[in-house]
């Protein structure tokens, strides 16, 4: 009986030492490898150390609709997760979604540009509690979440082959 062939979906970073970036590479919201991916692209600013944000500007199409002419309500969670996540980087660490919360303001239309902006609020030991908001140019906010991720122990980052970035 013939074998699945797995080692031709295996790209090559992940033979040897992959960095975080290669292994995100598929991340849905922001991995440029893949095709059904949201393809986002964040620019963070860590001007004031009391205030690190992350920023992007973004739109949808009907791929991605949920009430008729607007953005499916899960898909706004995963930009307002995806947001919050790309503010660990700047902080130095890795770290996951443990907790998040999403108010739905106004529904978020397709086709049109929109504005994904996210916000350190503070951090308690492995705890971070971020923010991110889904606006309008015009800075009207359609949605708002509000997350808790947790700085991963170095046992289940070496489960996985990384380490926590040098502080
Ligand atoms: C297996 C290896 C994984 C490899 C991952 C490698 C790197 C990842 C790093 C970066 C990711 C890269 C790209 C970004 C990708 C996606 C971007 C979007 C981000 C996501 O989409 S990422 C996916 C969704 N995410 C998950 O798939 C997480 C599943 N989960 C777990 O893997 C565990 O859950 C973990 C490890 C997170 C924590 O596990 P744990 O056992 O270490 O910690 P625990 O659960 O105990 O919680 C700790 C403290 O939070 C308190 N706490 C809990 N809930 C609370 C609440 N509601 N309010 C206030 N406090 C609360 C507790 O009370 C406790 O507090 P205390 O320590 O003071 O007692």
């Amino acid at each position: 009986m013939s074998q699945p062939d797995n080692t031709r979906h295996v790209p090559d970073s992940l033979r040897t030492n992959p960095t975080i970036d290669e292994r995100a590479n598929h991340c849905f919201g922001c991995g440029p490898a893949n095709p059904q991916g949201l393809h986002l692209v964040f620019t963070t600013d860590t001007s004031d150390p009391a205030n690190i944000t992350a920023t992007c500007h973004f739109s949808l199409t009907r791929m991605h609709e949920g009430p008729p002419g607007y953005i499916h309500g899960g898909i706004v969670a995963a930009l307002l997760d995806e947001a919050m996540s790309k503010l660990n980087r700047p902080l130095n660490v890795l770290a996951m979604t443990r907790h998040m919360e999403v108010d739905y303001l106004r529904p978020a239309p397709l086709h049109q540009p929109l504005v994904l902006v996210s916000r350190h609020l503070s951090r308690d030991g492995r705890k971070l509690y971020h923010q991110a908001e889904i606006q309008r140019p015009t800075g009207e906010v359609l949605a708002r979440g509000k997350g808790l991720f947790i700085v991963l122990d170095e046992k289940l980052l070496a489960a996985a082959g990384l380490t926590q970035p040098e502080n």
